[in-house]
């Protein structure tokens, strides 16, 4: 079998064609290719040496795999990565059975755990607890096995351990050989320690580091005669004492497994037949292994530094020096300028206030995770910048604004007719769905409103800041936890009274958006006759049996009843006090792309933080003018633990 292709990272510092890094590095890979040849399953070398621009490069094959298939893999490495990075001084690319990589600096001999991703088996386990501690202890007692090998011998190890009578657990850890015992060990303990992260509740999954990498699955993925061998240089006293007890191991657990394996493999294969063009896998990179494995990318970190930090020189290039007339606007959280890359591309660069104080790493790995979260209608993440205290987000450029600058702007209303404002409600609830459930990070948005949804260039909605409180509030201690990002108007009463956040809260902004889409009016600064507030106000018409008297006279009767009735309807059940009566962002997308949905009746509701409740903690009032701020409360306070929703 052909080996499989992972993925790639090509980092940003570039070579010039038919310079000495060109020339070192085509002899780096060529000897790269041979030494596979030599039935080397790991090789390193420096090519280059006594240039001014040395290249080190090394290779690494899957311990159990055949010395042929190490060729195989390391010759098709060499040709993928020089047409993948052709430019680019430093690169690593994975496949199921070797990894190469190539860099400018030497890196031999170290602990590199970036860039690194992670990949998850899509079935899930049960009796998650158990399984847990399994799956901790065996991979703990695997990495203790591989890395006890050492400098320069083979770090591989694998561990099979019985769940039950029917179900067995692989484990495979290995390191790079040039890792001293404590490296290797290092290394594999912080894969281990994202197991968790990536892959929780799954039947399989591995975290892949250049320098180390591990992997489950409740199949057998690896050679069993090859992996049940300890490593060839250590301890070989102790060889036929484990041989014996494979031996013995072997008829009580191969036979049944080998079944399983057969009943297994055809399961997969007639699955993955009927899968093949509906699973649609996130990350061209990935594909192959998907389909083959029944994968799917987990949080793909294809996270190089260099791939997503830019430099503070671009960034103020870019932007003129971050100059006036480049600024986009100004929210809660900093500054926006427009800029310009060299490359052309136009990007949005929000300079955050200098007040945070969370760790550069933490920051780093969010902005990391999120950039990964694709969605037509998200305003991607493209990067980060950082210099001293600086912190900076560098978003892909949405053209047309935000909806704000057209909903209650008596100019623009007029620009979104019905079949727009339709198009946009929609384009969020899918947005949002996406975030809810279908990304790998389970992401609440917190700060949903009309500000927050910007317009591209075929107004397309494409929401905003999605990942923003998590990115300020990672590295916040716990006793800090009752941080609230949210805006006047738009938070669910749970959420603004008792700092409770869920999906629910954002399906109550949501709802507070749908019904301001449709009316033209702000919920925040109501001013209209006969109620206080725009849900009051939608609320008395939606009783009164006049829904259609709501919608935006701007839009000069033109539109569809029952797609009119079907959004209020989903407004006012969105914005009930009780998140249990609201919608999840799943059932309104149907609802919303169906003609034949039957919804519940909507009760009054939650009327909440308006401008005469007194009772109000005061933090409330005074966010209205600023529309959207971090609020930090003391949890004690108790004019917050008291409910005032009525
Ligand atoms: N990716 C982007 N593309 C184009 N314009 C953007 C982008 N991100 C933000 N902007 C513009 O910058 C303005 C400020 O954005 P920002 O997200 O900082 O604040 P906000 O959403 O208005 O308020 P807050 O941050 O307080 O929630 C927005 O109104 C928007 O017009």
């Amino acid at each position: 079998a052909d080996p499989i292709h992972l993925t790639e990272v090509c980092a940003n510092t570039t070579f010039n064609p038919n310079s000495i890094y060109q020339s070192n590095l085509n002899s780096l890979l060529s000897s790269l290719s041979s030494n596979a040849t030599q039935n080397l399953e790991f090789y390193n070398t420096t090519s280059g040496q006594n240039t001014p621009n040395p290249v080190y490069g090394l290779f690494l094959c899957r311990g159990d795999v055949t010395p042929q298939l190490c060729q195989e893999c390391v010759a098709a490495a060499v040709k993928e990565v020089t047409k993948k990075c052709s430019r680019e001084k430093v690169a690593v690319i994975w496949y199921d059975e070797c990894m190469l990589r190539y860099s400018n600096r030497s890196f031999f001999s170290t602990v590199d755990e970036k860039p690194r991703f992670a990949l998850l088996n899509t079935q899930n386990i049960t009796e998650q607890e158990k399984f847990n501690k399994l799956l901790a202890k065996s991979m703990n007692e695997t990495a203790a096995q591989a890395s006890n090998a050492p400098t320069g011998a083979k770090k591989y190890g694998t561990k099979e351990v019985n769940i039950s009578a029917f179900q067995t657990l692989y484990n495979l850890v290995q390191c790079t050989a040039d890792l001293s015992r404590n490296d290797c060990s290092t290394c594999l303990q912080a894969a281990i320690k994202l197991l968790p992260w990536c892959c929780s509740g799954k039947q399989g999954g591995r975290v892949i580091f250049p320098s180390c990498s591990v992997r489950y699955e409740l199949y057998p993925f690896y050679r069993m005669e090859i992996a049940t061998l300890p490593p060839t240089t250590i301890h070989p006293s102790s060889h036929t004492g484990k041989k014996k007890i494979s031996t013995t191991t072997i008829i009580a657990i191969v036979v049944p497994i080998v079944a399983l394996v057969l009943v297994f493999l055809s399961f997969c294969f007639l699955t993955m037949r009927a899968r093949k063009k509906s699973n649609a896998i996130k990350g061209e990179n990935f594909k192959k292994s998907d389909q083959i494995l029944n994968y799917q990318a987990a949080s793909e970190l294809t996270t190089v530094d260099s791939c997503l930090q830019f430099d503070f020189g671009t960034i103020e290039a870019a932007t003129n020096k971050f100059s006036e007339d480049n600024k986009i606007g100004e929210g809660g959280f900093g500054k926006v300028y427009k800029g310009t890359l060299p490359s052309g591309q136009v990007i949005a660069v929000k300079r955050l206030w200098k007040s945070s104080g969370q760790g550069v790493e933490q920051f780093k790995n969010e902005v990391e995770l999120q950039a990964k979260l694709q969605h037509k209608n998200l305003a991607g993440v493209l990067g980060f910048c950082l210099k001293g205290e600086e912190k900076i987000l560098i978003y892909e450029f949405v053209p047309n604004r935000s909806l704000d600058n057209f909903i209650y702007d008596s100019k623009n209303q007029g620009q979104l007719d019905w079949a727009a404002r339709y198009k946009i409600i929609g384009g969020i609830a899918r947005g949002i769905q996406y975030l809810h459930k279908d990304s790998q990070l389970r992401i609440i948005h917190r700060d949903l409103k009309a500000s927050s949804i910007l317009l591209d260039a075929d107004m397309n909605p494409k929401i905003s800041d999605f990942g923003i409180a998590r990115i300020l509030e990672v590295d916040q201690t716990q006793k800090n936890a009752s941080r609230i990002v949210g805006t006047y108007g738009y938070m669910a009463p749970e959420y603004a009274m008792q700092g409770e956040f869920s999906e629910k809260s954002d399906v109550y902004s949501f709802g507070v958006l749908v019904l301001e889409i449709i009316t033209g009016k702000k919920n925040s600064n109501f001013e209209s006759e006969g109620a206080e507030d725009l849900l009051s106000y939608a609320w008395i018409h939606w009783r009164d049996g006049r829904p259609l008297e709501l919608l935006d006279p701007t839009l000069g009767g033109f539109y569809l009843i029952d797609e009119a009735i079907k959004c209020i309807h989903v407004g006012l059940l969105c914005v009930q006090k009780d998140p249990a009566d609201r919608p999840t962002m799943a059932s309104i997308v149907l609802t919303l792309s169906s003609h034949s949905v039957s919804l519940p009746t909507p009760l009054q509701p939650a009327f909440f933080l308006r401008n005469t409740d007194q009772n109000l903690p005061q933090m409330y009032m005074e966010s209205d003018q600023s529309t959207s701020m971090s609020m930090s409360w003391s949890i004690n306070d108790e004019s917050i633990t008291e409910p005032h929703a009525r």
